[in-house]
């Protein structure tokens, strides 16, 4: 059974109604605290070491935080032309005007835009890095208007940095056609086996869930892609290729982020290096059909994800965090072209508990399918993952029991989830880590 048997229903039917403590707030408020991360400014030698500080703490207070796809633009100043005007345009009218136009990252803005024009009255040839949202255009087609021989400007070009868009749009649309096929098509993947490697199904576990979540997916082994590909679905006959593409440049994203979060745990970058490399990534393709009584139910129950980091790729609002400061939820705002990035289970037990795995669930809603794929990067199958010895000494003694992705596998196909998280199984009580 999946949701498309649901389709035209003006009620959930009861399987998927939620005891009334488990339901979700529709209207919590939107996080207005959620980092965003400049990759880009990490190739840039004085802006770096900032860069991975601002991880460190996303991670430390959040194990959470999105990254976007930014336009360079090159600004050639002879400082020399710098004016009162050129000033005031880098200090005050473009910090303001960025505030007014994005309420939600105001503060991170106009911070963010300041420190650009730090650099800029510092360096003759500097790099002024503009966030690719709505407001955005904005403040570039403002950037086209201003007058810039005041500044003389000689020359800038545009270049996009990490997942190229047309990527994006195309693994949407593979997912947005392989739900839309009939019924029989998709069940031919259908398996209620965790340990298949390719599998069409709802729910979370369907096999162990009392209550159902309003959710269908396909979860599919990506890496190394030659040993999956040829088990994905054949219909739509663009698929593979389409999914295959995202899969390839989500993996290398994740490499690098892998390696900033080591960095920032005060870790060597190469750390388990070849285990990053022969890692395993798992793609979940999530639907989320309309729903009738979307505050009755969930797309998926909270959970954290098992990984080391999971990259979320999503079409509209509908993800909610827990804030591990009072316990509440608060709902993720949508951002078109950002990607989310969360920690999971396996950078907490590697962090000794520095970092935590981030709390998360899913709402659904009553106007649109929302479609989201979660791109799960673990260690290897039978890599078992300890806390790093470098961060474990006399103050910090070792809180987590060793494990592999084969027994959280097993793991699931036992448990309910939702009643207790893996993690919870592997943390040690402070006589054991004596031991
Ligand atoms: O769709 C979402 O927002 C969350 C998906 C998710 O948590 C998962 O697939 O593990
Ligand atoms: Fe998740």
């Amino acid at each position: 059974m999946s949701l498309e048997d649901q389709l035209g229903v003006s009620s959930i039917p009861q399987r998927y109604v939620l005891p009334p403590s488990q339901r979700p707030d529709l209207h919590v408020p939107i996080s207005t605290t959620l980092p965003i991360i400049d990759l880009s400014s990490l190739n840039h030698h004085s802006l770096r070491p900032q860069t991975i500080q601002d991880i460190r703490m996303a991670c430390k207070n959040n194990g959470f935080f999105q990254v976007y796809i930014y336009i360079y633009i090159y600004i050639y100043i002879h400082t020399y032309y710098l004016n009162a005007c050129t000033f005031f345009f880098f200090f005050f009218w473009l910090p303001a005007r960025c505030s007014r136009h994005c309420l939600d990252y105001s503060g991170l803005h106009s911070r963010y835009q300041v420190k650009c024009a730090h650099s800029i009255l510092r360096n003759s040839t500097t790099k002024c890095y503009i966030k690719k949202t709505e407001h955005v255009y904005s403040t570039w087609e403002f950037l086209f208007s201003f007058d810039f021989s005041k500044a003389h400007v000689t020359s800038f070009w545009i270049i996009n940095h990490g997942i190229d868009q047309s990527t994006i749009n195309d693994a949407l649309e593979a997912a947005k056609e392989f739900f839309n096929l009939p019924q029989e098509e998709k069940m031919r993947l259908f398996s209620d086996d965790v340990h298949k490697p390719v599998r069409y199904g709802t729910s979370l576990n369907q096999a162990k869930d009392e209550v159902y979540c309003w959710r269908d997916f396909i979860k599919q082994y990506s890496h190394p892609i030659s040993d999956w590909i040829h088990m994905w679905p054949s219909n739509p006959p663009t698929y593979k290729e389409k999914m295959g593409n995202y899969a390839k440049a989500v993996r290398l994203l994740q490499m690098q982020l892998t390696q900033i979060i080591f960095e920032s745990l005060g870790l060597n970058p190469n750390y388990l290096q070849e285990e990053v490399n022969e890692g395993s990534q798992v793609l979940a393709v999530n639907c989320y059909p309309t729903c009738p009584e979307p505050d009755l139910t969930l797309g998926i129950l909270p959970h954290s994800d098992f990984g080391s980091l999971t990259i979320l790729l999503q079409t509209r609002s509908g993800l909610q965090i827990k804030d591990k400061s009072d316990g509440n939820w608060v709902s993720v705002p949508f951002v078109e072209g950002g990607l989310v990035v969360q920690l999971g289970d396996e950078m907490e037990v590697l962090s000794n508990g520095q970092y935590k795995s981030v709390i998360h669930r899913a709402t659904v809603n009553g106007e649109e399918k929302r479609f989201s794929i979660a791109s799960l990067h673990n260690f290897g199958m039978d890599t078992k993952i300890v806390p790093a010895p470098e961060l474990v000494d006399e103050k910090n003694p070792k809180a987590y029991k060793e494990f592999s992705f084969r027994d959280f596998l097993g793991y699931i196909s036992r448990h309910d989830v939702s009643k207790q998280r893996f993690i919870d199984t592997l943390k040690m009580k402070p006589f054991e880590s004596r031991n």
